[in-house]
């Protein structure tokens, strides 16, 4: 507990403009998770700063944190403070159940409102998160900065836990030799995403890099077909064949793809994209059958998605032997599970997964790669920039050439997220985004990964 509580102490101490003089709120819970605010509350009295802590649950409260506090100078308040630096969330930590209860709910809805604007640094995980799903029951804590001691919790990365915990700090405290097993998901970083991309030998031609078949956009969708083409040419295939009734408009933004009208005259490819813009109706079904029914990996997307639903469809999906990789949104994700993903983000695409034999990227502001063995990836880089027509299609695109590229499916989805949101962080830099924006700032988010 106290190298836990060092640790918080220190990312107090540099998120005050200064500790000496600093007014810090406590608040603190029954269990363990109060015990590690309280005596980093403590550090922090000793060395000058004024620490109050707000007990929520008085008679429960850690003794040996609560001493440690009036020993060092602290004090426990009943009231809120009317203005402070600081608030420490030590009220629910991993032993937190739902979301919080009363009276604990209202002490934090007064704490909140007459302390607008303070920063709050969690103590493990946000209050009221559920540290295992990142599912958010009822009232919660809104961190900006989560310590979290030990390991990271999925309840930290995905769904609405994520966007509570704020930005995620580890501190380590000793567990390293007492975590055994697989963990429950990866959280990829840049020198992981470098260490799968595929990269150009002396000895490679076009075709050795592999060739990527993009089968997207119709005459009603000409752009889906086109982002995602553009997609694809960020990536590190050799060549990409277009595949579609949009190919005039494929020929006329990007003079170096092969293109025909139909699927099965575009010519051999190591992978292919399908589904962006392509529409619902029998010509669509069709190339969608051919594409299935290809012995390579596959990237099937938005109106591909539509078409799988039909049970012949489901069928060749069963039938094929090649990696495939579904990336429904949420809508797409209900079509195709016959259910919403609901509050555990995880355990729904790893569901899916199993049931479709397929990779699962499920989009999100922490997009999700489940695999049907069930192991599980979280994209880090998301960004609500990315919430923009035609983004999904650029994704597709790229997930399509790491695929032809030689990928393991899993590791082409979670690479082409990672960099797709990249893409998107860079784009938003400039201004509001569109999705051709972030089709041209994936090679320079490439570039940044070497
Ligand atoms: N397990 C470990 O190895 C370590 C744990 N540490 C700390 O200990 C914490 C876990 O401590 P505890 O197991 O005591 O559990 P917590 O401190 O998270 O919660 C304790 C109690 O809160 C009450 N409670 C649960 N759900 C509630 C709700 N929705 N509303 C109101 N009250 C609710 C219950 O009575 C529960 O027993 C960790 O999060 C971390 O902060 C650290 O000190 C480092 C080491």
């Amino acid at each position: 507990m106290q190298r836990a509580a060092a640790g918080l102490a220190r990312r107090c101490a540099e998120t005050l403009p200064r500790v000496y003089g600093s007014r810090v709120l406590l608040l603190v819970g029954p269990g363990n998770n109060g015990g590690d605010a309280l005596y980093a509350g403590a550090r922090l009295a000793r060395r000058g700063a004024g620490v109050s802590a707000l007990l929520l649950d008085p008679e429960r409260v850690h003794q040996g944190g609560a001493a440690a506090l009036r020993q060092a100078g602290g004090v426990v308040t009943r009231d809120v403070p009317r203005a402070v630096d600081l608030v420490v969330d030590g009220i629910l930590g991993i032993g937190g159940r739902g979301g919080l209860r009363e009276p604990a709910a209202s002490r934090v809805a007064e704490v909140s409102s007459a302390l607008r604007g303070a920063p709050v640094i969690a103590v493990d995980v946000p209050s009221g998160v559920d540290a295992d799903t990142g599912a958010v029951a009822g009232m919660a804590i809104h961190a900006d900065i989560t310590v979290t001691f030990g390991a990271l919790k999925p309840g930290l990365l995905v769904g609405a836990g994520a966007v509570h915990s704020g930005l995620v700090e580890l501190v380590d405290i000793g567990l390293g030799p007492y975590l055994d097993g697989d963990p429950a998901l990866y959280l990829p970083d840049a020198d992981d995403v470098a260490a799968w991309w595929p990269r150009p030998s002396a000895n490679d031609n076009k075709y050795s890099r592999g060739v990527v078949g993009i089968a997207t956009g119709s005459d009603r969708y000409p752009g889906a077909a086109v982002l995602s083409v553009a997609g694809a040419l960020a990536g590190p295939a050799g060549l990409v064949r277009y595949a579609g009734s949009a190919a005039d408009q494929v020929r006329s933004h990007h003079p170096t793809v092969i293109s025909t009208d139909r699927v099965p005259d575009a010519g051999r490819v190591q992978a292919w994209a399908c589904g962006s813009g392509l529409g619902t109706d029998e010509r669509s079904y069709a190339e969608l059958r051919t594409v299935l029914g290809a012995p390579v990996p596959a990237i099937l997307d938005a109106d591909a998605l539509t078409l799988l639903v039909d049970a012949r469809m489901a069928d060749w999906l069963r039938d094929r032997d090649a990696p495939t990789v579904v990336t429904p949104h949420d809508g797409e994700f209900q079509r195709l599970a016959g259910g919403a993903p609901g509050d555990d983000r995880v355990a729904a695409a790893v569901h899916l997964a199993e049931r479709m034999d397929s990779v699962v990227l499920l989009k999100g502001d922490r997009t999700i790669v489940a695999t049907p063995d069930g192991r599980v990836y979280v994209n880090p880089t998301g960004t609500g920039a990315l919430a923009t027509g035609g983004t999904g299609d650029v994704l597709a695109g790229l997930l399509g050439s790491l695929l032809a590229a030689g990928l393991p499916a899993e590791h082409a989805a979670i690479a082409a997220a990672f960099v797709h949101g990249l893409a998107g962080r860079r784009a938003a830099a400039e201004g509001p985004v569109t999705a051709a924006d972030v089709a041209a700032h994936l090679r320079p988010a490439v570039r940044s990964l070497f």
